[in-house]
């Protein structure tokens, strides 16, 4: 995106407004600055540390209230753990530019759009949903890196209100971040996001808590390897945003676990009697898949 694309009269200056200014939006300020693509990126927190931090590190120029943002920002993105969607858009909407376009980051869509619809009403067409999937078990400012999109994908659920130039500058400036960008249904990529994101946040939540809630936990983690530290590094993730994308896309979440608990089962059963032959099979099928998708 450009001036010249978004904005009536081409030098008047352009404004990127970013609620929440986390793991991910910071990236996403760190990313843009890269590109030029705004000359000014405002930043609106919850918490004054995290905002310095992101003045700190250069990710925004200046930290401003909800209502200023709104009213600044030519392009707004929303990168708040989805269940402060609904409040966040409800704020702003009597504040937006008419010609302001705003996307968001968060990890699950039906919800967001659900939210968006009832905050925004009318200007729900200025709103063009978006998920890049990049991140990292850290969270804050602290952790943002300027090349966090570089090559990773960015989903854009479309909405039938938008009009196809916002999707194109909404499109152009996920690929500003350095991400490559690819459009998708919000069911598809809840049911999607649901198997391989979410799922696999649960299950390693889980083991840790197994693992620390034993008697012997602090010999078991003094003696843990490689797998374990793999199977284990999105544990670290925030509790807060992982706990609003399982309430938001519980009915996929569970779908998911429940085929999960039903092939763990299989497998138990099959541990215990002895069946190395179907042990074998099983494995060496999931062996080779991950093996076929590593090399994709
Ligand atoms: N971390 C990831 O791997 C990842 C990847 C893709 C998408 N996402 C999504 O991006 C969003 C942000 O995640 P993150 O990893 O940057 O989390 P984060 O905890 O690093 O950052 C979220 C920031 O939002 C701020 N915030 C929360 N509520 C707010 C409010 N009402 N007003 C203003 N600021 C508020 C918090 O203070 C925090 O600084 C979430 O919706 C998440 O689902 C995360
Ligand atoms: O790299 C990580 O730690 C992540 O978990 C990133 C990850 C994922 O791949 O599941 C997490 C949540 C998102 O919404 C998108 C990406």
């Amino acid at each position: 995106m450009n001036a010249t694309q978004k904005n009536p009269s081409a030098n008047a200056p352009l404004t990127l407004g970013i609620i929440g200014v986390g793991l991910i939006g910071a990236s996403i300020g760190l990313a843009q600055k890269k590109a030029k693509a705004f000359d000014r990126v405002l930043g609106v927190g919850r918490s004054q540390t995290n905002l310095d931090e992101a003045l700190k590190i250069g990710a925004i120029d200046q930290a401003v209230s909800l209502e200023e943002c709104a009213k600044e920002a030519d392009v707004i993105v929303v990168c708040v753990p989805v269940a402060q969607t609904f409040s966040i858009l409800h704020a702003i909407e009597p504040h937006i530019k008419a010609n302001a376009l705003i996307t968001d980051a968060g990890s699950t869509k039906s919800d967001v759009i659900m939210a968006a619809k009832t905050a925004l009403g009318d200007k729900v067409a200025q709103f063009i949903p978006a998920h890049p999937i990049a991140g990292g078990a850290q969270h804050g400012a602290t952790a943002a890196k300027e090349d966090l999109y570089q090559g990773k994908e960015v989903i854009i659920c479309p909405l039938q209100e938008n009009i196809p130039p916002a999707v194109d500058a909404i499109n152009e400036f996920w690929l500003a971040t350095g991400a490559v960008t690819h459009k998708m249904s919000a069911l598809q990529h809840d049911a999607v996001f649901a198997s391989i994101s979410h799922l696999p946040h649960v299950l390693s939540f889980a083991l840790m808590l197994q693992v620390a809630n034993s008697e012997d936990a602090n010999v078991k983690l003094g003696h843990a390897g490689a797998g374990f530290r793999d199977f284990t590094r999105i544990a670290a993730s925030s509790p807060e945003m992982w706990r609003d994308i399982c309430l938001a896309n519980k009915t996929a979440v569970l779908k998911e676990l429940d085929k999960y608990l039903n092939l763990t089962k299989l497998l138990r059963d099959t541990i215990a009697k002895e069946d190395g032959d179907a042990l074998l099979k099983a494995f060496t099928r999931a062996s080779a898949e991950r093996q076929k998708w590593e090399g994709r």
